[in-house]
């Protein structure tokens, strides 16, 4: 049983001088059990309504959403789930600890699990220092981290999280990123969405990417890397003096067994490759073109 399966779900919106908007067009996937899934979308392109979908906060027009096999209307679904919000405000009059102690709460959880699991995960988001002064006094990374503590509470097995590295610093980033493959390594299944392309491919198994709605795209991370494999760069010394040659991806075994025949020592072999960035913008390119 999958932690999260997406069936053809379809949302229209109803914009400015209720013209339609067609937030998600057929949209479809699964993510497996113990999965870092990256949902990679450029700004608009219905991350966001996906993940209200997940969490059943809208009713989509069309298609369903289970969570380990549940429907999302059945309340019980969410229990294994954490989930971060997009842009997370919470009540700031309270301190980060009192407000965990709700959300442990409202999970069921006793007054030692919220008290111990709270004083462990403000540490690790280092907001130890902060933990009992109102919230209004708190950074935007301060408040993102905060956000991921209460996602992280009750230990879920399944965690959503809508830009989770948004508003973060470099080090907030470097953290959040070390906490989420620190989840893979517990079992834990992790679907976030994102427009950055770099923070898939260092994290993520997989990814999906919607464009306008609809998934263009679903593929392995190495998948996606190995087929942008264009060439090699290689450095060599031949003849006491060193030098670089780019060499075309099926041409490498010839030219390393011609480089080594002639007495040449081989110092480098660099990969040269498209990354997701150049990915993604390959499919954005194609949606201007399909709607030209
Ligand atoms: N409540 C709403 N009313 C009308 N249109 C909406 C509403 N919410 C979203 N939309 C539209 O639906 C489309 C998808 O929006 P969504 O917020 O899901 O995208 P996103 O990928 O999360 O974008 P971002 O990266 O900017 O957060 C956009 O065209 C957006 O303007």
């Amino acid at each position: 049983m999958n932690p999260l399966e997406i069936d053809r779900l379809s949302k229209t919106y109803r914009g400015k001088r209720l013209a339609k908007v067609a937030a998600l067009s057929d949209l479809s996937l699964q993510v497996g059990s113990g999965e870092v899934f990256g949902f990679l979308g450029p700004n608009g392109a219905g991350k966001s309504t996906t993940i209200k979908s997940i969490m059943g906060f809208i009713r989509p027009d069309a298609g369903t959403v289970t969570l380990f096999g549940k429907p999302v209307q059945d309340p019980a679904s969410h229990l294994r789930v954490g989930y971060l919000p997009e842009n997370p405000s919470f009540y700031d009059f309270l301190s980060a600890r009192e407000y965990l102690r709700f959300v442990g709460r409202a999970f069921g959880m006793d007054a030692g699990a919220i008290a111990s699991r709270s004083a462990q995960l403000l540490e690790l988001l280092d907001l130890a220092g902060a933990a009992d002064r109102p919230m209004r006094g708190y950074s935007k990374g301060m408040v993102q981290r905060l956000g991921l503590a209460q996602a992280m509470l009750h230990d879920p097995d399944l965690y959503i999280l809508d830009e989770p590295m948004s508003g973060l610093d470099p080090v907030g980033r470097s953290l959040v990123k070390e906490i989420i493959r620190d989840l893979k390594r517990r079992g834990k299944t992790v679907f976030f969405s994102t427009h950055i392309t770099a923070d898939v491919e260092v994290v993520c198994d997989r990814v999906g990417i919607v464009v306008g709605g609809r998934l263009r795209a679903i593929d392995s991370v190495a998948n996606i890397l190995q087929s942008g494999l264009e060439g090699y760069l290689l450095q060599v010394t031949r003849g006491g003096a060193q030098e670089e040659l780019q060499v075309e991806k099926a041409q490498l075994q010839q030219v390393l067994s011609d480089l080594v025949a002639a007495g040449a020592t081989i110092d480098r072999i660099e990969p040269q490759r498209k990354d997701m960035e150049a990915f993604l913008l390959e499919i954005l390119a194609h949606q201007h073109d399909d709607r030209a």
